[in-house]
């Protein structure tokens, strides 16, 4: 039975690398699938993986209509198995439904990925609609990580070196790489437990405080020195 499945979890926890070996999977075992991508930081028409892995992939525009695209391929003789569908946070809400006709309708299985929540933690349209659509939704296993040791769970968005609430829901960008002799680009992000991310305590800041002669000491417990 086709299924709509989205893949999810932080940034960096390896939703791309994922949607590649899950391509290699089925296309070695001779299914034929589409790739999609949407804003990949490797440019358009890619999806890449932070691992290294990429390959060229059709841009989700937000124009595009899947239904009548995988119509026109399978009218042409094409076979489609299966689709990859990457940053599908980014995808509209009607583009989701089209995603979910394509499994029932045609009996394609869907593989969507993407994160959940932005930078505020309100929830992309694109992956609201996949979580109340899909047969199923998958938490990766990779945990991602805060600087302090704990699970990421949120996004945050980081400009000139501060953390930011406020702003353009979509800004493509990479989480910072943690090399301090690279000057910073001006918008990254950084994965954060909750605890974290509500106190605004990005690496940089916590480290920042803990060098401070004006702060009283920290408790370590709840607040572990950052390792870089
Ligand atoms: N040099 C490296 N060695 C091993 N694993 C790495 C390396 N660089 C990145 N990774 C892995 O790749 C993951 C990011 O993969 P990617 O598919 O790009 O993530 P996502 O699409 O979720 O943002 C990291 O969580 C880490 O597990
Ligand atoms: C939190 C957040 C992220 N983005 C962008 C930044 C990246 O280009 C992608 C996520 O890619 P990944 O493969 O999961 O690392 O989303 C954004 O535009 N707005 C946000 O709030």
């Amino acid at each position: 039975m086709a299924e709509l499945v989205f893949f999810t979890g932080t940034m960096d926890c390896g939703k791309s690398t994922l949607a590649l070996q899950m391509h290699h999977n089925h296309t070695v075992r001779g299914r034929s699938g589409l790739l999609f991508s949407k804003h990949d930081r490797a440019g358009e028409a890619m999806l890449s993986s932070r691992l290294g892995l990429a390959r060229a992939a059709l841009t989700v525009g937000d124009d595009l209509d899947f239904w009548e695209l995988v119509v026109e391929q399978v009218t042409n003789g094409r076979k489609v198995d299966f689709m990859i569908c990457d940053e599908a946070q980014f995808y509209t809400p009607v583009q989701v439904e089209q995603l979910a006709r394509l499994v029932d309708e045609m009996g394609i299985d869907v593989f969507t990925f993407g994160i959940t929540a932005d930078f505020r933690t309100e929830l992309f349209p694109g992956s609201r609609r996949l979580i109340e659509l899909s047969d199923r939704t998958q938490v990766l296993q990779v945990e991602a990580l805060c600087w302090c040791g704990r699970r990421a769970t949120h996004n945050a968005r980081v400009v000139d070196g501060t953390m930011v609430v406020e702003g353009d829901q979509i800004v493509v960008g990479d989480v910072a790489d943690g090399d301090a002799d690279e000057p910073a680009p001006t918008v990254e992000y950084e994965v954060l437990c909750r605890r974290h991310y509500m106190r605004r305590m990005t690496g940089q800041a916590a480290r920042a405080q803990a060098l401070s002669p004006d702060v009283l000491p920290f408790d370590l417990d709840l607040c572990p020195l950052p390792s870089r």
